[in-house]
């Protein structure tokens, strides 16, 4: 949760009021050894209380906290310097001043001096209050960033020394008021510190370049007023607050020069020129004592100005500081009436109220403000987003804050972002799951083509089988014949042999079996109709040379018969060796050789019986080789016969196959169909929404408007403040002009104190006054001409607020414009989004 800087955290309760008055301490120091060599006495007593202190006998003087030589550093410390560290933790100025007359133990009680060579127990206010803020910058690292600074200076002769920078010349630094009205030490270089040993190290050596003198009073007598400044800027880093504006804070340590009478300082010379110097700085600080102190003088003229020790410590008395003074004061009666002098002083300086406050940067505060305003708008916006959506919309700050963390225009982008994510993935899917549906499709077809190839192979396959069978039983036919004949000729063999002339009959019955046997082999029987014509003359009454001559002429073409037919079974043995044999076997056997011609045609009966045998067994090789022939045909019918069945199984395995991918094509068609409907629903919520943005991206123009008029403003107040305005000096009236540019940086910060005044006016009236970058020349030429002497600063800034007010016209006209052409970039985006071009516009 957000932890506020807030006052109350860290004020002790003695300063938590709105208006606190300045705090009063008195320290009284022992005596020191010239004083007890001197034999003084001690003239100062104190009350029970530790309020009061009583001077001689009845001088009695009360204040918040009176201190006795035997107090230590410590408690001097805790009572008057902690709570004001610690309030400057949380964003207040504070300052501690050391007063008192030489010797009177300021320098012993601020620690300004040599730090190193002291005990703890003897170290002053600055260490510890050093150590302290490191402290407490370490307590709060986990809610705030610090950024710690330092400057160290000395006021001496009326001009200030950077004790930090020796070498900056005394008159490059100046006191100025800045835009806020703060006093700032213009050229004096701040250091940044991080550790307590750092910034020590700075103090050590800034002491050592502070002037001191020797004195009657004081061997080491400060002879300037030295202001060791802390500055603390701190952010808060607490993530759910809403503020995490700056706060700076001013600690000022101030150890002054005392107060001394030459007379007894015994200051000639040098010594003394700085003493009156010294006592017209003192003197000017008791002015304004009296002046913030006398109820009447208050809201008259505090006399700040009258010298640089006041001009600085302005913030400190009388302004938003929390102030602590320290009156040293000797016991020693030799020093009565200085200290005297010291408790009067000390006594008038308790009436000035100061009026702390935190030191938020003006701009920072108009930040959050502006800051706040848009997010409530933001909220108001999105709650109008979700409530068009039909969400639930929330309220109440707890939630609200919430909302805008977790829920903002982005997670509205992001959900139509996702919804046109889902489309777009729909769309991918749908085209890809089309894509395999139109690959299978592919690779069906492939399949049937297969299949029909398949089918063709099979009946080509089936048609040759069939044809193989046919033949194959044709030939089974002839050979069983042939053997029929054979088994008949064998019969009547015997016969022959035992006739002597086989002549005619013989040849006739050889001449038709063969005829058959070839008329059998042979449909078409070509030589057969030769043959038996040749056969049919052998009926008339011829020699019989001349009948074997006509027998052996008729059978000649049978040669030509068997090669030049069918190219089938009858062509192969043309080819083979043993086939040719068969062939020229059966050409022995149906064309008879000479010989055997002439031993058939011989008168002798054994010789005719050995031809006929010849001729028999001649026909039986032929029946082998058919035989042979067969067994071929056969195995070649079983090879075709498996090679049918290998491709009866193929084609049933495509047929198969086929069928799954059919199945898987419907299944992708109805996840197709399904995607495609679920698209459309999409599709139609998709345009719904754009409908709901484009009323959305209306109402956001309209809410960017005020959002843009609001960022204008911001600017305007950021860099366009009122660049220049006039008001009397110090705000008393009838001073001379002075002018100021509270927009300008410090360096830009045009001075206004009264001895300036005139020459600003002029330069205000003649337009040549040079504020740098940042000052508006085309405004002050414009309004110079308005200004005169005594206007008011109400008066100027009239004039000023019409001029802003038509810059900020133009300025809404500009921002409109631009918020337009924004919003339509960012419809056209989302149109993007939302309809998002399909990665493939076929469709099925
Ligand atoms: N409370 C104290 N206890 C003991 N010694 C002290 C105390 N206060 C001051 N002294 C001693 O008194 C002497 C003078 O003190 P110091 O230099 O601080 O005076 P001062 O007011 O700063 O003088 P000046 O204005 O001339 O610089 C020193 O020696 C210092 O040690």
């Amino acid at each position: 949760m957000t932890v506020p800087l807030s006052p109350s955290q860290y004020d002790s309760p003695a300063l938590d009021d709105g208006c606190s008055s300045v705090r009063v301490a008195v320290r009284a120091r022992p005596l020191i050894e010239k004083e007890i060599v001197e034999k003084c006495k001690e003239c100062v007593s104190y009350s029970q209380d530790g309020k009061q202190v009583v001077l001689g006998k009845d001088r009695r003087f009360t204040f918040d906290h009176v201190f006795g030589p035997i107090v230590s550093q410590e408690d001097v410390y805790i009572d008057c310097v902690k709570p004001l560290v610690e309030s400057c933790c949380a964003g207040y100025n504070a300052t501690v001043l050391a007063y008192g007359q030489t010797g009177s133990g300021k320098t012993f009680t601020m620690g300004c001096g040599n730090n190193a060579s002291l005990l703890e127990e003897e170290l002053g206010i600055l260490p510890r209050a050093i150590r302290q803020l490191f402290e407490c910058v370490e307590e709060r690292s986990n809610q705030a960033e610090f950024l710690i600074k330092c400057a160290f200076v000395e006021i001496y002769n009326e001009e200030i020394k950077d004790l930090l920078h020796p070498d900056t010349p005394s008159r490059s630094i100046s006191i100025r008021e800045d835009a806020n009205g703060d006093i700032v030490l213009a050229g004096v270089k701040e250091e940044v510190v991080t550790s307590f040993e750092s910034m020590i190290r700075f103090l050590e050596h800034g002491s050592v370049f502070r002037t001191t003198g020797s004195t009657l009073m004081n061997q080491h007598s400060s002879r300037s007023h030295a202001i060791f400044t802390i500055i603390v800027e701190q952010r808060s880093i607490v993530e759910c607050t809403n503020t995490n504006d700056v706060i700076t804070a001013k600690f000022h340590l101030v150890d002054l020069a005392g107060s001394e009478r030459a007379k007894r300082t015994g200051a000639v010379g040098m010594r003394f020129k700085e003493s009156v110097t010294i006592n017209c700085g003192l003197l000017a600080l008791g002015n304004v004592i009296s002046a913030l102190g006398d109820e009447r003088k208050r809201c008259q003229h505090v006399p700040y100005r009258e010298s640089k020790l006041t001009r600085m410590l302005q913030d400190s008395l009388g302004g938003n500081s929390r102030t602590c003074m320290i009156a040293c004061i000797s016991t020693a009666d030799t020093n009565f009436e200085e200290t005297l002098n010291t408790l009067k002083y000390a006594n008038r300086a308790r009436n000035i109220r100061n009026n702390p406050v935190i030191n938020r940067d003006p701009q920072s505060v108009m930040l959050n403000q502006l800051r706040q305003e848009i997010r409530a708008l933001q909220v108001e916006l999105l709650n109008l987003r979700m409530h068009n959506m039909g969400l639930e919309t929330v309220s109440g700050p707890q939630s609200l804050e919430i909302l805008l963390e977790d829920e903002s225009h982005r997670e509205f982008l992001a959900d139509i972002r996702a919804r046109a994510d889902i489309s777009v993935g729909m769309t991918a899917e749908l085209n890809a799951v089309r894509r395999k549906s139109r690959e299978s499709e592919q690779e069906c077809l492939k399949l049937k083509d297969e299949i029909q190839a398949l089918e063709l192979l099979v009946n080509k396959l089936q048609e040759e089988m069939l044809e193989m069978r046919i033949e194959r039983d044709h030939c089974q036919l002839k050979l069983d014949e042939v053997n029929s004949e054979m088994m008949a000729l064998k019969q009547v063999v015997p016969r022959w042999e035992s006739c002597n002339d086989i002549g005619f009959a013989v040849k006739s019955h050889l001449s038709e079996m063969m005829k058959r046997v070839v008329g059998g082999i042979d449909d078409e029987g070509s030589g057969l109709a030769s043959s038996e014509s040749s056969f049919s003359s052998l009926d008339r009454p011829a020699s019989a040379d001349t009948a074997m001559r006509k027998f052996e002429k008729d059978l000649n073409p049978m040669t030509d018969w068997v090669t030049p037919r069918d190219s089938g079974l009858i062509d192969r043995p043309k080819t083979q060796p043993e086939d040719s044999q068969a062939v020229g076997s059966m050409r022995n056997l149906f064309s008879p050789s000479k010989a055997d011609v002439k031993r058939v045609n011989c008168n002798s009966p054994n010789q005719a019986n050995r031809g006929t045998r010849n001729i028999i067994n001649q026909h039986l090789r032929t029946i082998r080789v058919l035989e042979e022939r067969l067994a071929v045909k056969e195995s070649d019918v079983k090879s075709k016969d498996e090679a049918l069945k290998e491709a009866t199984e193929d084609l049933a395995r495509d047929e198969r196959i086929f069928a799954e991918k059919m199945k898987e094509i419907k299944i992708l068609k109805k996840l197709a169909q399904d995607l495609s409907n679920e698209k459309k629903t999409l599709m139609q919520k998709t345009e719904k929404d754009a409908s709901i943005i484009s009323r959305l991206s209306e109402e956001a123009m309209a809410k960017e408007d005020e959002l843009g008029r609001l960022r204008t403003s911001i600017e305007t107040l950021q860099t366009g403040r009122p660049d220049a305005f006039v008001m009397n000096g110090a705000g008393v009236p009838g001073l001379p002009v002075a002018v100021m540019n509270p927009k300008g940086k410090n360096d830009d910060c045009y001075s206004d104190n009264m001895e300036n005044s005139d020459e600003a006016k002029g330069d205000v009236l003649d337009g040549s006054i040079d504020m740098g970058d940042t000052f508006d020349q085309a405004c002050l030429s414009d309004l110079s001409e308005k200004l005169k002497v005594g206007d008011t600063k109400e008066g100027f800034l009239s004039e000023k607020i019409a001029f802003e007010e038509q810059k900020h016209l133009e300025e809404d006209e500009r921002v409109q414009t631009r918020e337009f052409k924004r919003n339509k970039q960012r419809f056209n985006l989302l149109s993007n989004c939302l309809w998002p071009k399909p990665c493939e516009t076929r469709d099925n």
